[in-house]
């Protein structure tokens, strides 16, 4: 199979908008539509995905050209980008004689997202000079495809998804299947049919959402079109179980006008003005929104092993991505993508029990960091008893999730012994549309006899990761960073990106608000993006210190790293009443190996 490279090029104009331009992608051109064909078409987006996005071009007029569309092949691209709060991305590929048109582009600024964002777009191209939207460019939304196809993959319960757009046109059916036979889309008898593996897939779209999707066929909308559309899901990995063949046919279905036919669509009938338009669907559908599930009726987890008396809640908010929260140290100890696998790294030998904090997931470290202070190790938010936040004051800033639970923790009249402040802690734990995990604190002085207080915090992540000799952490090289293994002493990170031979406990000082870690063998990239956190802890406690913690495999060294993003060199001040500016932290992770600049 082909590893060619796609290429990419970035625009980032003036007013802050960038372009991103993918040259051609092209499947095979076999006439038959067979898997194979989408198979090579998948691969070689692979690469558009690994291909990192360059800079700075200050134009967006340059559009370059798809020549020689494969005659009967599916088209496709993929693109992800970085979104960065401050500038929106225009994605686009011109529609012109025998090219086509994807466009995409939202304005970060309103629209809050963060994270890399991936967008799809489908094309079917039975004859190259049939893709002629009037010589205009389509703006679609962040998540539209033009074309067909959403959604497949596995969720932890086993369910996967089909979608199939039908024209009934010959080669314009599509169906995408996970697994075997089973899996067929009803789309697979018109032509250009696709199965992959599980492997493959690395975008999916929730469940959730795409049982919202709405089909718009745009050029069809007012015609007597034959467009069908499909869903089946089916639950298990071996096939249907359950098929729920579903969903809105627009309009009653004429089966299977003939190729000769294609050249004769409703809309040159309609228009008459010579375009020939034999496939155009508008699949507009609403943006991602993770499934909501209130705190307060999640099921709590009491009793029984391994928590004993500590009680969670597994809060899923999503369909394919879930996470258990403890009240016990606040602490969220699961995040899974949209295959179902864990992100996070949790011990085998994690005690989820108090007076000890859990190994692994992401423990909340406050008042203090580490040994930064007078406390016990990282402070007592990690070991003490969280509740649910019923009604937290309103979220300026964080308004692109709607999935989150809120937890808060006040002292306890112990606590007040050992650390003698008021405070409220509010730690909003969402899921964002992308899968992206977002952690937001909120903390306040509520002192009442006017006394100020001072903190060091650090959202101390343990990732999961496939060999901790295969990985790379990017964005912190050449910072200065405290070095805990030769008491706090201050040095300058030299070299490329850093890697890992032997234990590592560091703190980097005024970090970027981006750091990523590549995970080369899992191909995989977390990006962690903070703000109001200056400094980023890393940490693996190797062979001799892992054999040392009773709550840590001896090898156990080999799968996790941490790496934290923290307020630790610079104390944080409070005054009576003060709120610190939310602490925020957003991991992200993404199938492909991706470069942080
Ligand atoms: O064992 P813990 O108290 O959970 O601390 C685990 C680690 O946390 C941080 O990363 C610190 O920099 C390390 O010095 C410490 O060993």
């Amino acid at each position: 199979m082909s590893s060619e490279r796609v290429p990419v090029e970035v625009c980032r104009g003036a007013n802050g908008l960038e372009k991103v331009v993918l040259r051609e992608v092209r499947g095979s051109s076999a006439e038959d539509g067979t898997s194979g064909d989408w198979q090579t078409t998948f691969q070689k987006l692979c690469n558009v995905t690994s291909t990192p996005l360059l800079g700075d071009v200050q134009s967006f007029e340059k559009v370059d050209t798809i020549s020689e569309w494969p005659t009967s092949s599916l088209n496709l691209w993929k693109v992800q980008h970085w979104v960065d709060t401050k500038w929106g991305i225009v994605v686009g590929v011109r529609v012109l004689d025998g090219e086509a048109v994807l466009l995409d582009q939202w304005d970060a600024a309103t629209d809050q997202e963060r994270g890399p964002e991936e967008l799809w777009a489908f094309v079917m191209n039975p004859k190259p000079k049939d893709l002629v939207l009037d010589g205009k460019a389509v703006l679609l939304d962040r998540w539209d495809t033009i074309g067909c196809c959403h959604q497949l993959g596995r969720g932890p319960e086993g369910i996967m998804a089909q979608v199939s757009i039908d024209s009934g046109l010959k080669m314009q059916g599509m169906g995408i299947s996970q697994g075997q036979e089973g899996g067929r889309g009803p789309g697979g008898e018109h032509g250009v049919r696709s199965e992959f593996q599980e492997s493959d897939l690395s975008s999916r779209i929730p469940m959730s959402t795409l049982l919202e999707q709405e089909i718009l066929p745009r050029r069809w909308a007012n015609e007597d079109c034959n467009l069908n559309v499909e869903l089946m899901l089916s639950e298990g990995t071996d096939g249907p179980k359950t098929l729920i063949p579903s969903t809105g046919s627009l309009s009653p279905v004429e089966t299977s006008l003939s190729l000769a036919e294609i050249e004769k669509t409703p809309d040159e009938k309609a228009s008459n003005d010579g375009t020939t338009l034999p496939l155009q669907v508008y699949s507009r559908r609403k943006k991602s929104e993770p499934e909501l599930v209130q705190a307060q009726e999640a099921e709590p987890i009491t009793g029984s092993s391994p928590m004993n008396n500590v009680v969670g809640l597994n809060v899923r908010l999503h369909s394919f991505m879930c996470q258990v929260v403890y009240l016990y140290g606040g602490h969220v100890t699961s995040w899974k993508n949209e295959h179902g696998e864990e992100l996070l790294f949790v011990s085998s030998k994690a005690i989820f029990k108090p007076p000890k904090a859990i190994r692994g997931g992401i423990p909340i470290c406050f008042p203090q960091f580490s040994s930064h202070g007078s406390l016990e190790q990282h402070g007592f938010a990690r070991n003490r008893f969280w509740t649910v936040d019923p009604d937290p004051p309103p979220f300026p800033t964080n308004s692109a999730s709607k999935a989150f639970v809120d937890l808060i923790l006040k002292p306890s009249e112990e606590d007040l012994k050992i650390w003698p402040y008021s405070f409220e802690f509010r730690l909003r734990i969402a899921l964002g549309p992308g899968g992206d995990l977002m952690l937001t604190s909120r903390i306040r002085n509520t002192s009442t006899e006017g006394k100020p207080f001072t903190f060091t915090f650090a959202y101390h992540t343990y990732f999961s990761v496939s060999d901790i000799s295969e990985v790379r952490v990017e964005g912190l090289e050449t910072l200065d960073y405290l070095d805990n293994l030769q008491n706090k002493e201050r040095f300058t990170e030299q070299g490329d990106a850093i890697t890992f031979e032997s234990e590592v406990d560091k703190i980097y000082l005024s970090t970027p608000t981006k750091i990523a870690i590549l995970d080369h063998e899992k191909k995989r990239t977390f990006v962690i993006r903070k703000d109001g956190l200056p400094d980023a802890v890393v940490w693996n406690p190797w062979d001799k210190k892992a054999k040392a913690m009773a709550d840590f495999g001896d090898d156990e060294y080999k799968h996790m790293l941490c790496v934290e993003a923290a307020a630790v060199e610079k104390p944080i001040t409070l005054k009576p009443e003060q709120l610190k500016n939310p602490l925020y932290c957003s991991i992200f992770c993404t199938g492909a190996l991706l470069q942080c600049g």
